[in-house]
């Protein structure tokens, strides 16, 4: 193995103590600890994991955790009922619904109900369209991760060519956002893209976001390229195993003999999107108590 290996989990351990520390004081200065309301509809078996780990790290970081689960033929009108009960709960400071909704709910009127003050996920339009004009607000948190590891391990991204695979709201274009903000030149390429395989070996950074098992293959890359991988796909179990191998989107024992540095799956970007999720948390609890948001966080 050539390329260093980018430990997003030890990087996310550090941040939730770092936030945990913070909301601490925030708990102290406020009279109250900051509050992050999670709404989980139906029992899909990944968000039912990613919401306990989200309550447990919650109350881990010296937050409070308000867990909403609903049945999956709950309505978009109940369900956008509990959010706004939960937009006027002055303990809330963050809302976040889990994703994917089950059935025809509609995933956008929902994120829609939820106050933009209180839109940790930085999925809310009004958080996308400050994020593209510049302005404060919530960015949404597996992006905000990567960028993170990306300005930790290089510092400045200044004039580095990056490729961002995957055009979704919630990562590629968020992402290929942030590192334009952060003076890259950038490429998002997608399932049209015309050679993938030449576009991706121009980047100094590539970041894969497609949800396609091990797409991306070593040949792709330039010698000493970065490489995010933003992909969680469960391969089908190999004979004697119950369940399949967790893959990201890049054939990582390909990719480590040539890239600089790669994120492993798991292990890489997924730990950071809690993380920032608590980041997120504790910046709008500071903002609905009129109080400045801690350097650096
Ligand atoms: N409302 C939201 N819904 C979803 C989001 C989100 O940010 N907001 N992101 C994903 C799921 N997700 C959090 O919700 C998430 C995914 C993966 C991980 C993670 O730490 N993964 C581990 C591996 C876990 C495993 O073993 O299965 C890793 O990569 O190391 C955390 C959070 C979709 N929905
Ligand atoms: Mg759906």
């Amino acid at each position: 193995m050539s390329a260093e290996l980018i430990d997003g989990k030890a990087f996310a351990a550090d941040l939730r103590k770092t936030v945990g520390r913070h909301a601490a004081a925030f708990a102290q200065k406020a009279g109250r600890k900051a509050g992050l309301a999670v709404v989980l509809v139906g029992a899909d078996a990944a968000s039912e994991v990613y919401v306990r780990s989200k309550g447990k790290a919650t109350i881990a970081a010296n937050m409070e955790s308000f867990e909403h689960r609903l049945r999956a033929d709950t309505s978009e009108a109940e369900l956008i009922a509990l959010v706004e009960k939960l937009n006027a709960d002055s303990a809330v400071d963050g809302i976040l619904v889990q994703l994917p909704l089950p059935g025809d709910l509609d995933e956008q009127a929902v994120i829609a109900a939820i106050d933009p003050g209180k839109d940790v996920d930085g999925f809310h339009v009004e958080s996308a369209g400050r994020l593209m004009v510049g302005r404060e607000g919530f960015v949404p948190c597996t992006p905000l991760g990567c960028i993170m590891l990306l300005k930790d391990r290089h510092g400045d991204l200044s004039g580095m060519e990056a490729v961002v695979i995957g055009r979704s709201n919630i990562v590629g274009k968020p992402m290929a956002q942030l590192l334009l903000d952060a003076n890259a030149t950038v490429t998002i390429a997608h399932s049209r893209t015309k050679d993938l395989p030449g576009v991706v070996r121009r980047a100094d950074i590539v970041v894969a976001a497609v949800g396609r098992a091990e797409m991306v293959k070593a040949d792709w890359l330039k010698p000493g390229a970065t490489v995010i991988d933003v992909g969680i796909n469960r391969l089908a179990p190999a004979e004697g195993e119950t369940k399949g191998r967790l893959v990201g989107d890049v054939d990582f024992d390909g990719a480590k003999e040539v890239a600089g540095a790669i994120t492993p799956v798991p292990g890489g970007v997924g730990p950071m999107t809690i993380a920032v999720l608590l980041r997120n948390t504790l910046v709008a609890a500071h903002q609905h108590e009129g109080l400045e948001p801690p350097e650096g966080l």
